[in-house]
């Protein structure tokens, strides 16, 4: 299949031509509406422990930029929440617009959000994250909306080796990063059960979608949108827009956490 992206004759709605998942029943993202999702008293608090000595590499994959984790023993995990078993961090990446007023992939009644942090995690009861990709119950993401306003230090941490990964495929050693610092201080949360929000779209994803955003500054937001979707020696792309729009709810029932 001809490689997809975000631009006028590879993007979402072109994906369904490869990728006939793409409407299927449980698609991501969504738009969350508050006042329509539903407070479960039986949700237990989220549990994320992250080891900074886990973080692996730092790489320009051609359609987001992406931090990767050892994931072969229980040192960064997932517990409790909407999910029954244990869940290892693989890797987090991020989404983004051209502009400020847009570029997260969920929208909460309707707002958009510059970007949205994917922490990308997948259920040890199978054996690997490829295993578990293919499962219904086998991948659990944590997304966390960007906010514009005071520079976020955490953030910065990336965005100093963002010359190092400019062009698609490149990629370099990142080391004891704690994605802990990337998360807002409230773990409320909404959650449904959705899928993969780029091909191959499969629908084994627990969506964990905090309430509370962390912020980014503009400047920051600029810093994201000079990464380029494509490869050394080709026309320079900008990386920007890299977000699916919101997909059909079919009947889906978006649990909170919180009353
Ligand atoms: C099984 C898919 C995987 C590549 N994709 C991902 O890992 C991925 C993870 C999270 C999200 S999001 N935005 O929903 O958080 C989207 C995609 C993947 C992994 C190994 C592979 N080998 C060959 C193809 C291939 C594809
Ligand atoms: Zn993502």
């Amino acid at each position: 299949s001809h490689a997809w992206g975000y631009g006028a004759h590879t993007g979402p709605d072109k994906w369904a031509d490869s990728f006939p998942i793409a409407n299927g029943p449980r698609q991501s993202p969504i738009n969350i509406v508050p006042g329509d999702a539903s407070y479960d008293p039986a949700l237990k608090p989220l549990v994320l422990k992250y080891d900074p000595s886990t973080c692996l590499e730092i790489l320009n994959n051609g359609h987001s930029f992406q931090v990767t984790f050892l994931d072969d023993i229980d040192s960064s995990t997932l517990k409790d929440g909407p999910v029954l078993f244990n869940h290892r961090l693989k890797q987090f990446h991020f989404h983004w617009g051209s502009s400020d007023d847009h570029g997260s992939e969920h929208t909460v009644a309707g707002t958009k959000y510059p970007a949205e942090l994917h922490l990308v995690h997948w259920n040890t009861k199978y054996a690997n994250f490829g295993e578990a990709a293919s499962q219904p119950d086998g991948l659990a993401v944590v997304g966390v909306f960007l906010k514009i306003g005071e520079e976020n230090p955490n953030l910065q941490k990336l965005v100093d080796e963002f010359d190092s990964i400019k062009t698609k495929d490149s990629q370099c050693s990142f080391a004891d990063f704690n994605p802990e610092m990337l998360l807002p201080g409230c773990l409320d949360y909404w959650t449904y059960e959705g899928s993969l929000t780029t091909p191959p779209l499969l629908e084994s994803v627990t969506w964990i979608v905090c309430k509370e955003p962390i912020s980014v500054s503009s400047e920051q937001m600029a810093k994201f949108r000079s990464l380029l979707f494509s490869g050394e020696g080709e026309a320079e792309c900008c990386m920007v827009d890299n977000y699916r729009p919101p997909q059909p709810l079919k009947g889906r029932t978006v649990r909170a956490s919180f009353q």
